[in-house]
């Protein structure tokens, strides 16, 4: 079943396209990661599912149905979006507990759990107010988890999290994928989310310029091979007689593009060994995660 369509979804502010048409399909427990630079569009389309926002034109359908036309399966859903808002004068404990009613929760036994869940035990007496960025994060994903979502949508959640924070949230998230809960969840930083998501969106300047999976995005890295010899000029000389177009790269070494090189990288270093070049390096080098966002970006801009 597809959890979350977008038709055509569009938002204009007066004359400003925020976002444009963003068409968007995603199935039953699926994590898709929404990746975009700061004013890409994100939070504009995550407030329009969440019908915080009216779109300009285009429909959102959740649950295969459409939102715009009584929806009433919000009680499904759990959300954070942009910096998580928790009453600031009520602990985390209060916190939940007021959300526990305003969702007209029955089982008692939810806020200890989600407490236990996001380690927030040592914290449930503290005012939200005098939280860190990273524990009201954690308050704030208590409240879109505590009670049990199908549907989890999630604008930047990682932020304000430490290194462990993020590594715990990445590893709840994918526990909840695995028993199916649907996650959209959105962030400026394509290498957090290339590392839990099944499908990737990349939306610049509101529109999606780019949907993957974790599959394809791994193939879509462009990989080189790396070399150094004693003489790279003269080794580039040789190379190019042989039919390959190497170039140099910042660091003066010598790189091949061409992804033959890296299954032929013997051959290539018994040639120029052969020819009193031996490689004192020859490395595969794989493009990272950031260099294949801004290249996409770029290439969407020329
Ligand atoms: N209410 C509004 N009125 C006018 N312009 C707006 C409004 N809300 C958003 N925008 C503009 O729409 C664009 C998209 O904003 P949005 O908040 O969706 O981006 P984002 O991808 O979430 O960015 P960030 O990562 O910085 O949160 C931005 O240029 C923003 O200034």
């Amino acid at each position: 079943m597809k959890v979350i369509i977008t038709e055509d979804l569009s938002k204009k502010f007066k004359s400003f396209i925020a976002v444009n048409k963003v068409n968007i399909e995603i199935e039953e427990g699926e994590i898709y990661g929404f990746v975009g630079l700061n004013g890409a569009g994100k939070t504009t389309t995550i407030r329009m599912l969440l019908r915080m926002m009216k779109p300009t034109d285009g429909k959102v359908f959740l649950f295969g149905k459409d939102i715009a036309k009584g929806f009433e399966q919000w009680n499904d859903i759990g959300y954070i979006v942009e910096s998580t808002y928790a009453y600031p004068n009520l602990t985390v404990r209060e916190n939940l507990e007021l959300f526990f009613m305003l969702r007209k929760l029955k089982e008692k036994t939810l806020i200890d759990n989600i407490i236990e869940k996001l380690k927030l035990n040592e914290y449930q007496n503290i005012l939200a107010k005098n939280l860190s960025l990273g524990n009201l994060q954690r308050l704030g994903l208590a409240k879109a988890l505590i009670h049990k979502p199908k549907l989890l949508i999630l604008d930047e959640p990682l932020n304000g999290l430490d290194p462990i924070g993020i590594i715990e949230v990445r590893e709840m998230l994918r526990e909840l994928s695995q028993n199916g809960t649907t996650i959209f969840v959105s962030s400026h930083i394509l290498a957090e989310l290339a590392k839990i998501a099944t499908k990737i969106g990349i939306i610049h300047r509101g529109k999606l310029v780019k949907e993957l999976t974790s599959v394809q995005l791994e193939k879509q890295l462009k990989k080189r091979l790396v070399i150094s010899t004693k003489d790279n000029y003269k080794a580039i000389e040789l190379l190019k007689q042989k039919g390959w177009v190497p170039s140099i790269n910042t660091k003066n070494e010598i790189e091949i593009l061409d992804e033959r090189a890296l299954s032929r990288s013997d051959e290539i270093c018994k040639f120029l060994t052969n020819n009193d070049l031996p490689p004192y390096k020859l490395y595969p080098f794989e493009e990272d995660l950031e260099s294949f966002f801004i290249r996409t970006i770029r290439n969407e801009e020329e």
